[in-house]
């Protein structure tokens, strides 16, 4: 579904990705996290087909993003984490660009506006940020595209709306659909992931893989005293102890923090 080969791309002489590689086959919902500025939303940019790369292969959906298909946005829909408020409410909108989707629906959008509780006659740039990002997630699930791709879409949102939105990705991931996020609320958003993606300070993808298969490559185990072994590769305290992260198969199947995992492999040993 997604296939990246080979990717460069600079913003002038700023370098953000140098010979990058993604693969993600589709039907699941795949996590991308990274540090700050490292480029998540410039992939995001590359994969809609808003910003070109240098040079490589991006390929979504069968379609090259840069060519800008009317098949390819029919296909998949990006929710940026910087949104616009246009004058008008998400109802006027839907009405008028629902349509150019082909499996839009104005029930779904009416029942995800009452589920997340906002008013869809509410014009965009008179809404609070929380608000203002329900209304525009109401908005693009309404179109029903095989693919959606969220950047950062809990930020903002309260506790109430961030349960709901994990509800409502749950429920699109159960249809087959394809939802690819950014997030930085790792710990709320963490339970949602079939697949994620961790990109270094340097923009490299340092894993990508199933979450069922993290016990093969990490383990942890508690220990009473501050880990000082270099074998220990991420650490957090609780009043257990120090949960330790070791970069090595593990004997039983439970599941591994993902911010131990991401701190190991971003370089904050502590969490
Ligand atoms: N329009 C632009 N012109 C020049 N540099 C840019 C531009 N947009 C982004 N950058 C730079 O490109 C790099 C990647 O930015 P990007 O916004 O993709 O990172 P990010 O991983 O999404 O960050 P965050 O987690 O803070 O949202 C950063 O160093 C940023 O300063």
């Amino acid at each position: 579904m997604i296939k990246v080969e080979n990717l460069l791309f600079n913003y002038g002489k700023k370098k953000v990705f140098d010979h990058f590689q993604l693969n993600l086959s589709g039907g699941s919902i795949y996590g991308i996290l990274g540090p700050n500025g490292v480029g998540k939303t410039t992939l995001f940019q590359l994969l809609s087909g808003l910003t070109f790369p240098n040079d490589g292969r991006v390929i979504v959906n069968g379609h090259v993003p840069k060519k800008r298909e009317e098949g390819f946005y029919q296909k998949m829909v990006y929710l940026p984490e910087d949104l616009t408020t246009p004058t008008v409410s998400p109802y006027q909108y839907v009405k008028l660009l629902g349509p150019m989707y082909p499996n839009y629906d104005e029930q779904i959008f009416l029942t995800y506006s009452e589920r997340f509780g906002i008013d869809y006659n509410q014009v965009f740039n008179t809404m609070s940020a929380g608000v203002l990002r329900k209304a525009w997630l109401a908005v693009v699930l309404s179109y029903q595209t095989p693919l959606l791709m969220l950047d950062e879409p809990s930020k903002a949102m309260d506790i109430e709306g961030q349960r709901l939105l994990r509800k409502m990705l749950l429920e699109i991931q159960a249809e087959g659909r394809t939802i690819v996020l950014s997030t930085h609320h790792l710990r709320e958003m963490e339970q949602l992931f079939d697949h994620v993606t961790i990109m270094n300070e340097t923009g490299h993808v340092v894993l990508s893989q199933p979450v069922d298969t993290l016990t093969q490559d990490f383990r942890t185990e508690w220990i009473d005293v501050k880990p000082t072994s270099t074998a220990v590769i991420s650490y957090e305290r609780s009043s257990r102890g120090y949960l330790a992260l070791f970069k090595e198969p593990s004997d039983s199947g439970s599941d591994i923090p993902l911010e131990l995992i991401y701190n190991g492999l971003t370089k904050r040993k502590e969490v």
